[in-house]
């Protein structure tokens, strides 16, 4: 059937949803399409789900060292029983998400869109008009080109696994493989990362990803950098990981191998050409207003949008909001990602954000760093966390703060005091002097600029 919507929105993630939900509550009549159970990648396949688990191991970690400090006693991961609590947050979800739309007035479809002209799609059955469509599919596993590619676990089967096997190896050292490893290593796998890279988690700092590697590494998790896989053999229990490393090639016996070498946005599909949209690798080209280059009546948001934002939920978020107002209102705003924060969630965390070093040089700002290793301070001590440490970027005249990268106890939560700062402007100084409550991480900022 032919349907006419002011708004047509493919994908129901982070950023989808938001363009929807803006765009219907200013009284456009819209339309929301997914090929998956609607909800997206955060809450469904990505952070929700992965920090549930990363609460799990978190306790396991606290408790071993605390060991010898007062703390003692069994303790361990039930996987089983991990995953059941964890389908308790994305079981209901999918049904929440349509039931939002719905009571909103946003008109849901199921199936898998592509683009048969600038302003049509096709879903099934049904082909969907819109005055402006948004693309926000999101991305997923990138294809590596690599032998036996068919064999590695992506991170949304790997969050659903009802047993845990006993030897993992991740192909990857970014986001995931330290991520999902340092679960694993908790919850009593044996785990390999093997990066391709002569440093893993590029976008950090590297002084302090030096020190989550060593910390890494202290924990049993065998981390091989240089080391490129090019392909996979065998099969479950008995796979054979062959990699290309500096001194020739190596072999790695794993009961899984799991894809953590990148994602791509999903646009493979759309047949964007019948719609005339321009993409590259990075996903839509966008300009600032986050709409086509090629179409005017598409935009794109979220992971698949070549914005110059992060892959990541709160861009997501940010990126849908944009292109809500600048359909409803006509492109009034542009992107402005400021202040940009990044977390991995290994245990401890590292955090990134604003500017690195590289990136302030580059820019040919003059700044001082403040940095310092803060195990031996009491936030660190009082949970015995041997990895702490933090590096802050502060320009030398204004006392604008250009980054802050922080490693250890609550370097998540403590990022989002950075991040207020810069997108703020609240210079070193006034935060300096800021009331923080004692004793949290925060509380440590009088020391740190
Ligand atoms: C394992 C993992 C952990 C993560 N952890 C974090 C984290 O801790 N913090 C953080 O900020 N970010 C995290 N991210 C990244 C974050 O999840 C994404 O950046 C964010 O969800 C992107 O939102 P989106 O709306 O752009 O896309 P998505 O949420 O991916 O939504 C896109 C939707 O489009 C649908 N779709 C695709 N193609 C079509 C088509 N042709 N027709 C119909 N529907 C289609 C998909 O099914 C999907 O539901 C993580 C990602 C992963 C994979
Ligand atoms: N906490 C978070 O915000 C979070 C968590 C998980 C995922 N994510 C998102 O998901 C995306 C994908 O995560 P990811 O960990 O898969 O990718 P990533 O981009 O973080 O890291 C992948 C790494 O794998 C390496 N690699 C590629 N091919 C390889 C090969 N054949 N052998 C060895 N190494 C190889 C690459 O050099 C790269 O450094 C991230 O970019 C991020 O946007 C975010």
């Amino acid at each position: 059937m032919k349907k006419s919507f002011d708004v047509v929105v493919i994908g129901t993630g982070e950023a989808g949803s938001a363009v929807a939900m803006r765009c219907r509550a200013a009284g456009r009549n819209v339309a929301i399409v997914d090929s998956r159970p609607f909800g997206g990648t955060c809450g469904l396949r990505g952070c929700d789900p992965k920090k549930v688990l990363v609460g799990a191991a978190e306790i396991i970690d606290r408790k071993r060292r605390m060991e010898g400090r007062g703390v003692a006693g069994d303790l361990r991961i039930d996987w089983p029983e991990l995953i059941r609590f964890k389908a308790t947050f994305t079981d209901p979800f999918p049904r929440q998400r349509e039931d939002g739309f719905v009571q909103a007035g946003v008109e849901p479809f199921h199936g898998r869109a592509r683009f048969l002209d600038q302003r049509s799609i096709e879903v099934g059955q049904d082909v969907l008009d819109g005055a402006h469509l948004v693309v926000a599919v999101g991305a997923w596993p990138a294809r590596l080109g690599i032998q036996g590619e068919h064999h590695l676990t992506r991170s949304d089967q790997f969050l659903d696994l009802q047993e845990l096997p006993r030897r993992i190896a991740f192909v990857g050292g970014g986001y995931i493989g330290f991520e999902f490893g340092h679960i694993a290593a908790r919850a009593g796998a044996t785990v390999t990362i093997l990066h391709g890279g002569a440093r893993p988690l590029k976008h950090f700092d590297h002084d302090l990803v030096a020190r989550l590697l060593e910390r890494t590494r202290d924990l049993g998790i065998d981390v091989r950098t240089g080391t490129k896989v090019t392909g996979v053999e065998g099969a479950p229990g008995s796979f054979k990981v062959t990699a290309l490393t500096d001194s020739g090639p190596e072999v790695f016996e794993a009961d899984m191998v799991v894809h953590s070498a990148g994602r791509a946005p999903e646009v493979d599909d759309l047949d964007l050409s019948a719609a005339g949209v321009e993409f590259d690798r990075r996903g839509i080209r966008v300009n600032g207003h986050l709409q086509s280059v090629s179409n005017p009546a598409v935009y794109a948001a979220g992971d698949a949008a070549d914005s110059g934002g992060l892959p990541e939920t709160p861009l997501a978020q940010y990126e849908g909001g944009l292109v809500a107002e600048n359909i409803v209102e006509g492109n009034q705003r542009t992107a402005d990602y400021l202040g940009m924060a990044s977390v991995v969630y290994s245990i401890p965390a590292l955090s990134a954000v604003g500017m690195t070093e590289e990136e302030a040089h580059l820019k040919g700002l003059t700044f001082t760093v403040n940095q310092a290793d803060t195990s031996g301070w009491y936030s660190a001590r009082r949970v015995a966390e041997p990895a702490s440490m933090y590096k802050i970027l502060i320009e030398k005249d204004s006392g604008r703060i250009l980054g802050a990268h922080l490693l250890g106890p609550e370097a998540d939560e403590f990022a989002n005091v950075f991040a207020l700062a810069i997108r703020a402007d609240v210079r070193a100084d006034a935060l300096k002097h800021a009331l923080f409550v004692y004793p949290t991480q925060a509380s440590n900022m009088a020391w740190m600029l």
